[in-house]
């Protein structure tokens, strides 16, 4: 495993796995007429990791990776990530933090179906300021990875589902992330699939990323090393 680096959160140059994320004395609403969610949650994410966050439908569990990876603010209680309390800090540096250390996977995550596999995979490393000249040899290197450079210049429509899931997950990793947000990512996928993406996923935890897996299926519970249920 990587060995932890520390530097300033947000910090493109600082940007590395080994970053734990935590939650302190969580709560959030959606509105005044919502329930509250989490009951005050304080947790703690190690690098290196799965934890599946599992629980009935409706607890919150797709709620808690978006407060975790900024796209929602706490109703009260903090973020903190590399012992920095994230949820506090201005719009443009969360902007940066998520950008360069954050990968967001999503179920039936939409490929633009008008691009190539390779197009789709780069496009989070430009939006994060990267050359695209480096993404696109780092996105071959992933596809590679997870056995799919031979679908580089293929269309979204040419590939199975499975093999989509895996381009998330390329995707979600091409900014080399300390910490990857997957939300029932193998929620449609058969058991053969469904390993795979676990197996990708497994690889970037052994890289030394933190990662948490909102999930029902029991094949991702087995293979997690934390369980938190909500
Ligand atoms: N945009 C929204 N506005 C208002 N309420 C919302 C919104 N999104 C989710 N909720 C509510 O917040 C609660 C938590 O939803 P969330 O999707 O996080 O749960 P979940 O545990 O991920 O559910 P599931 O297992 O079904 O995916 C639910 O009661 C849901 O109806």
């Amino acid at each position: 495993m990587m060995a932890p680096e520390h530097g300033q959160v947000g910090d493109p140059a600082s940007r590395a796995p080994g970053v734990t994320i935590a939650v302190q004395d969580l709560r959030f609403t959606y509105g005044p007429t919502t329930e509250e969610l989490f009951d005050g949650l304080t947790h703690s994410f190690a690098p290196g990791r799965i934890t599946a966050l599992t629980g009935p439908s409706g607890r919150g569990k797709s709620t808690l990776l978006y407060v975790l990876g900024l796209m929602l603010t706490p109703t009260s209680g903090r973020v903190i990530i590399d012992g920095e309390s994230a949820s506090d800090l201005k719009d443009h540096r969360r902007s940066r933090l998520r950008a360069h250390r954050l990968g967001f996977i999503f179920q039936d995550s939409e490929l633009d179906a008008e691009r190539a596999i390779l197009d789709s995979v780069i496009e989070p490393g430009l939006y994060a300021g990267g050359s695209p000249r480096d993404l696109r040899e780092r996105a071959y290197d992933l596809l590679a990875t997870f056995g799919l450079h031979h679908r580089a210049t293929h269309r979204p429509g040419q590939i199975s589902g499975g093999q989509a899931q895996r381009v998330a997950v390329c995707r979600a990793l091409v900014n080399e992330p300390s910490i990857v947000l997957a939300d029932e990512p193998t929620g449609n996928l058969d058991p053969d699939n469904s390993s795979l993406v676990i197996d990708a996923l497994r690889h970037a935890a052994e890289q030394g990323r933190t990662i948490l897996i909102a999930t029902h299926d029991p094949a991702v519970v087995e293979r997690a090393d934390e369980v938190l249920s909500l």
